[in-house]
């Protein structure tokens, strides 16, 4: 089944900012939880749908980063990188688009399995991985393919202190979410 992309690449080469505290947005108050929230937000999702929770990879490929993802990730943009598009669905609701680059460099030693995720969450991976440290997070905004202004967050993370950066886009469908839980 072909996935509708809700970004293209440039979209991600919008301005990034790092916040000190969630009030310094305005985003619905949720998302500043959310935003800046250094867990998983698989976590947090699968809560909030009840456990009605799934990945759609939306593609896997090997390309460039977008430049800002280069700066990122200190890389050169020329420099190939496995790149994952997913959407994260709850309620078969399209409520994140995530895309994570992970230079080949890091697709070594115990982190070949990051090329092999599937409908997996990546988070499960990475918040077991007792080598784990998250860079700060970075929050912008992004215009979807429809127009509309999205509310995003991206952040380093590193397994045996390889880099990867993973981006979250919140979509539209999130906002009709009852967060009756915390
Ligand atoms: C980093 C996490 O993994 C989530 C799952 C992803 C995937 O499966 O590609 C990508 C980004 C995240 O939204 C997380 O749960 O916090």
């Amino acid at each position: 089944m072909i996935v509708p992309v809700a970004l293209s690449q440039n979209s991600f080469d919008t301005r990034w900012y790092t916040l000190k505290r969630p009030a310094a947005t305005d985003a619905p108050r949720i998302w500043r939880r959310w935003l800046l929230d250094r867990g998983s937000l698989t976590q947090h999702l699968v809560q909030a749908s009840q456990g009605h929770f799934r990945v759609e990879v939306v593609r896997q490929l090997w390309g460039r980063p977008s430049r800002s993802e280069a700066r990122a990730l200190n890389i050169d943009p020329r420099q190939k990188v496995l790149i994952r598009e997913v959407r994260l669905l709850g309620h078969e609701q399209p409520w994140v688009f995530a895309r994570t680059i992970i230079p080949a460099s890091t697709l070594t030693g115990k982190q070949r399995k990051l090329n092999g995720l599937g409908c997996r969450s990546l988070g499960t991976v990475l918040f077991r991985d007792p080598t784990m440290k998250r860079g700060p997070l970075q929050v912008g905004r992004l215009t979807l393919n429809s127009g509309e202004m999205a509310w995003a967050r991206r952040s380093l993370f590193y397994l045996a202190n390889k880099p990867l950066l993973v981006t979250e886009v919140f979509l539209p469908a999130l906002q009709q979410v009852n967060y009756g839980h915390k």
